[in-house]
């Protein structure tokens, strides 16, 4: 017998992994650390491996749905003594789920490049583990012996953070080497357009840091992307990570991850013995290795021996057994339980020759070894009658067969099928698998996926069928569950972009072979951010609901709703005989969301605008289609929103020009081609400006002067503000202090600040500026939008604050145009409303426009606020805004924006100056 005399306890250990299931380096290593931690543990063990697959999928949301998976799993009696997580996000799952499913589990961690989240989460924290970091020099010295005669490192990254932060350094230690460092960045280029880049560099070293989505935001899943990658490149393409080499990068010098594994199980060892993990050191100590792939090498004619000698060659074809092992191993491991069975009858027909106590023994034992085996394990004669199974088979269908055929034991449909798959086997004299869905004996209908193997006695007569089935019920849902959450959006239950794809490239098939049209409509919500900002997330949320709801419930079931992401949609409409039809339908939707809202007692409206793009007249791809629909949502909203627009062919060329426009905003910055111009304030009655709004000015070589509304957002997207932000702010300071000295009698100068810029370094450089130019901080105002006011996050208030400690004063610019109520005035950090010039340019005509006038003004002024009114061209203007009570104006009736020199020429004399 060999039931164990008492069950000793079973240690449970969580291995959450950052990577996919298919991903080979991901299956080694859960082999690596199984193996190792059970020569560590001495006790049972059970392993409970959990794959995120975060490569492709990373965003806050899908970890949180991992956390609920978890945390479910848990509530089902799931618990774990220790957690192993291997990968950033595993980290960050594990980080996020500290106080849930992980609360007093001792985690380990390894492969974790982001010692800023480890360094976070050591203080306090129960755990310890191996990171993995990018050994930069190294590798420039494998380039150095590999590519002696380059200068240049190129590397290829996208706009995920991560990895695109290692940039920084490699930049610092190619300059140090006195080597060129030239970054291909698909936040610019396309897959395509990449490839093509990829395909001239001939010979060079190109290192990957990161590539996982396009410019046109197209995603591919690390596999895949090394693949197509390493299949256009003409040059070999290297990383600072194990992971993808052998499986198209070429190499690398990466950290070894044989000894991570080693340390992992090693430290696990030690906590499960009672050692607490915060007094196990990280360990931070690292060994580099040379990894490269030997078809690779041969690929691009770099000789192995060239590699350092202790470098590791992976997939070296040199000797018979590493040739064809796998498959012997396979064949070993497939026929070891037949063999088992075999044995089992073979051992019953010999029963005669050998004395009686022998066999008994010999029988026992292997019907032991078959019992603790989990799954259902059977033999049937060639006539269909059981001759074995193990208990298992009994527990599960509540029934022993032995001596029955499937039509005494379970119902005729079933044991039809049965019997079908037995002669399936028998026909193809080979191992059969299929899946089947039975109910079993407490009541459950569960799926065994089950594998039969047809018996042949020694003469080569068949006698029978060996077949062995196992539950995969929960597996089966998990992934379902999985695949469920890989390709829908968490929020509205939605198709996402992924799932959108696929279903659009299948409706094209279709509308291809049909001769039909489709319609792609490209639906944005206007002013979404404002309304998350002013009213909060949460409502936004169910804002977002609702109209994916409303969508959703007005299309027809072969149409394809989905959001993309923020307050992005996509409908399809398939099966569209009338073009004209999708223009009506896309009214007939954009009507539907303007509905008013009714969330959490806020009653809100919200507009949208949409693109429209039609197959096959603006495109035959997937991609060529949302671009087209995604171009002609951007002219809808620039025609001023709450509209639809189809796709025409100019609107590709503005897309280029506006590319192009990037491109010499990036120049002008180099070349310095801004200038400011600057706008007097007057206080009521005064002929003498007290202040003065600095703007920015943008006379383009070529195309003449640039309006800011042109060029701001597209500093803005591209980052480019917040440097551009720095010297309006020194410059217009500077000015300041130079007309002081000239004599102007100035009290402020305003300068405009983008959100993008008000970032955790933004009141400390502000701060520096002033103080490198010696300049009171009273004597500044800084403009901000209501929107950024409104926002309430924490980064922001904090950096406001700081700087109105210092005397910086801030005003709201273009007030009444977010989402604020008046009411919420009190508590923003603010002295300065700047009434928006659209309430002005009407206020005598229009009595909604003169009530929210006097409505802020009449608070402002409660509130002890300076309102300064803008846009004021006539009199009219004027004087209304003085029967209301406004004190400061600006606008084309004193002055429009002029040059600095201007500006002093016509007030160095005013009479009152
Ligand atoms: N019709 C009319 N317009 C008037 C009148 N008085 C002033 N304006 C215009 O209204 C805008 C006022 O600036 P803003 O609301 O801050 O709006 C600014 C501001 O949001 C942004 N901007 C300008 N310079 C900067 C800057 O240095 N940084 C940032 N972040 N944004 C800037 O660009 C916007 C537009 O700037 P500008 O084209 O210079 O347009 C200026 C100004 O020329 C008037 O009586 N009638």
């Amino acid at each position: 017998d060999t039931t164990p005399p008492a069950a000793a306890k079973t240690t449970s250990i969580l291995l959450l992994l950052a990577y996919e299931p298919l991903y080979p380096a991901a299956q080694s290593l859960v082999q690596a650390l199984s193996g190792q931690l059970r020569q560590q543990v001495k006790q049972p063990l059970q392993l409970h491996v959990e794959y995120m697959d975060s490569d492709l999928l990373n965003s806050t949301t899908y970890l949180q749905q991992f956390g609920n998976l978890l945390h479910s799993k848990q509530q089902q009696g799931e618990r774990y003594d220790l957690a192993i997580v291997a990968g950033n996000s595993a980290l960050q799952l594990a980080a996020q789920e500290q106080q849930r499913v992980l609360a007093d589990t001792p985690v380990v961690f390894m492969n974790v490049s982001d010692t800023a989240l480890i360094r976070r989460l050591l203080p306090g924290g129960n755990l310890t583990g191996v990171p993995e970091l990018p050994f930069v020099y190294e590798f420039l010295a494998l380039c150095r012996s590999l590519f002696a005669d380059r200068q240049t490192l190129h590397v290829i990254v996208d706009s995920r953070s991560g990895q695109r932060d290692f940039l920084p350094l490699l930049q610092q230690a190619t300059d140090s080497l006195g080597k060129t460092l030239q970054v291909h960045s698909l936040t610019d280029l396309s897959w395509d357009e990449l490839a093509s880049e990829l395909q001239q560099l001939r010979r060079q070293p190109v290192l990957l840091l990161s590539a996982y989505q396009d410019r046109l935001q197209q995603p591919k899943a690390f596999r895949d992307a090394i693949a197509f990658l390493s299949e256009q490149s003409a040059s070999p393409l290297w990383h600072l990570w194990p992971q993808g080499i052998g499986e198209g990068l070429t190499g690398g010098v990466v950290s070894d991850r044989d000894f991570s594994v080693q340390q992992v199980a090693a430290m696990a060892g030690q906590i499960l013995q009672g050692t607490p993990a915060a007094s196990l050191p990280v360990h931070w100590q690292l060994t580099p290795v040379t990894l490269a792939d030997a078809r690779q090498l041969a690929r691009f004619d770099i000789s192995a021996s060239d590699l350092p000698a202790a470098a590791r060659l992976l997939h070296q074809q040199n000797s018979f057994w590493q040739r064809y092992g796998w498959v012997l191993l396979l064949m070993v491991t497939a026929s070891g339980l037949t063999g088992l069975v075999l044995f089992l009858i073979w051992s019953e027909s010999r029963r005669r020759q050998l004395s009686d106590e022998q066999l008994r023994d010999r029988t026992r034992l292997i019907r032991n070894i078959l019992d603790s085996i989990p799954d259902l394990i059977f033999y049937k004669d060639n006539q269909g009658v059981y001759v074995f199974c193990n208990k298992p088979f009994v527990r599960v269908m509540g029934t022993n067969p032995v001596g029955k055929t499937d039509f005494d034991v379970f119902d005729q449909q079933t044991a039809e099928f049965f019997r079908s798959k037995d002669s399936e086997a028998v026909a193809r004299k080979n191992m059969n698998a299929n899946e089947e869905w039975v109910h079993s004996a407490d009541g459950r209908i569960i799926l065994l996926e089950t594998q039969k193997t047809p018996i042949y006695d020694r003469k080569g007569r068949h006698i029978g069928v060996f077949g062995l089935s196992r539950d995969v019920t929960d597996l089966k849902k998990a992934q379902q569950n999985l695949e469920h959450i890989a390709h829908h959006d968490a929020l509205t239950n939605l198709p996402n972009r992924l799932l959108l794809n696929k279903k659009l490239e299948y409706a094209l098939n279709l509308a291809r072979r049909a001769e039909e049209h489709l319609g792609i409509l490209y639906l944005d919500l206007d002013r979404f951010k404002d309304i998350n900002d002013t009213i909060g997330h949460d409502i936004g949320d169910l804002l977002l609901k609702d109209v994916a709801h409303r969508l959703h419930n007005n299309i027809r079931d072969s149409d394809i709703c989905s959001r993309l992401g923020g307050d992005e949609f996509i409908v399809v409409l398939t099966n569209v005989n009338d073009v004209q039809r999708i223009q009506e339908k896309c009214e007939q939707l954009l009507q539907l969301i303007a509905q008013p809202y009714s969330l959490q007692g806020h009653l809100l409206s919200v507009f949208a605008s949409a693109g429209i793009s039609v197959f096959p007249q603006h495109g035959t791809s997937v991609d060529e289609l949302i671009r087209n629909a995604d171009a002609a949502l951007h002219k809808a909203k620039e025609l001023g929103r709450n509209r639809s627009y189809q796709y025409e062919r100019q609107l590709t060329d503005s897309i280029h020009s506006r590319m192009s426009l990037e491109q010499d905003l990036r120049s002008a910055m180099e070349t310095r081609q801004f200038t400011l111009a600057f706008q007097p304030q007057f206080k009521l009655g005064s002929l003498q400006p007290l202040r003065a709004e600095a703007l920015l000015r943008w006379p383009h070589p070529a195309r003449g002067m640039i309006s800011p509304l042109e060029f701001i957002p597209l500093a803005e997207t591209s980052g480019m503000i917040i440097e551009l932000g720095y010297w309006v702010l020194r410059s217009a300071c500077q000015q300041f202090l130079f007309w002081r000295e000239q004599g102007l009698r100035l009290e402020k100068i305003a300068v405009n600040v983008s959100p993008v810029q008000i970032n955790s370094s933004f009141a400390n450089t502000v701060a520096d500026i002033l103080q490198q130019l010696n300049f009171d901080p009273h004597w500044l105002e800084l403009e901000v939008t209501e929107g950024l006011m409104m926002s309430g996050t924490t980064e922001v208030s904090q950096q406001i604050e700081q700087l109105r400690a210092l005397g910086v004063e801030f005003a709201i610019d273009d007030f009444g145009t977010g989402y604020s109520s008046l009411s919420k005035l009190k508590s923003m950090p603010v002295s300065v409303l700047k009434i928006d010039q659209s309430f002005v340019r009407d206020i005598n005509d229009d009595i909604n426009d003169f009530e929210i006038v006097r409505a802020i003004v009449a608070m402002a002024g409660s509130l002890g606020l300076t309102v300064v009114a803008e846009g004021v061209e006539t009199a009219a203007h004027e004087s209304t805004l003085q029967d209301l009570g406004c004190e400061w104006m600006q606008g084309y009736y004193y002055a429009k924006p002029m040059a600095a020199d201007e500006f002093y020429q016509c007030y160095r004399n005013t009479p009152d100056a």
